[in-house]
């Protein structure tokens, strides 16, 4: 579970077919499959849904949060430069 994803390619997953991704720091997060279950709603996650929600995610949330959800929705880590 260490893959290393462009921002252009987290880019490219915004819809619940692709994946649904988001970045928080220097994570990737699939969220499709939590949109039903988030205690925020899923309306605000499609928002955010390709994009660096970092900024977003930290106002609405604690540490603790990714300490719960973290590992189970993380597929990879995001960098500027794609390694082939
Ligand atoms: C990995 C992604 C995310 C996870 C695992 C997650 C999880 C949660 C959880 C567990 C809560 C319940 C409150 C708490 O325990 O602190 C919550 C609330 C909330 N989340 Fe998220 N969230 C994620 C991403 C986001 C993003 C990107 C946004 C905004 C764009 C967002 C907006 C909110 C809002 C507005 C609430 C309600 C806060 C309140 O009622 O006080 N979340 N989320």
């Amino acid at each position: 579970m260490s893959k290393t994803f462009t921002k252009a390619e987290v880019a490219n997953h915004k819809d619940e077919k692709a994946g649904m991704y988001i970045i928080v720091d220097d994570g990737v997060y699939d969220i499709a499959g939590f949109l039903d279950d988030h205690p925020g709603g899923a309306k605000i996650l499609k928002r955010v849904a390709g994009k660096d929600a970092t900024k977003q995610f930290w106002k609405y949330h604690n540490e603790h949060v990714l300490t719960k959800y973290g590992a189970k929705l993380k597929v990879g880590t995001v960098a500027e430069t794609a390694k082939l």
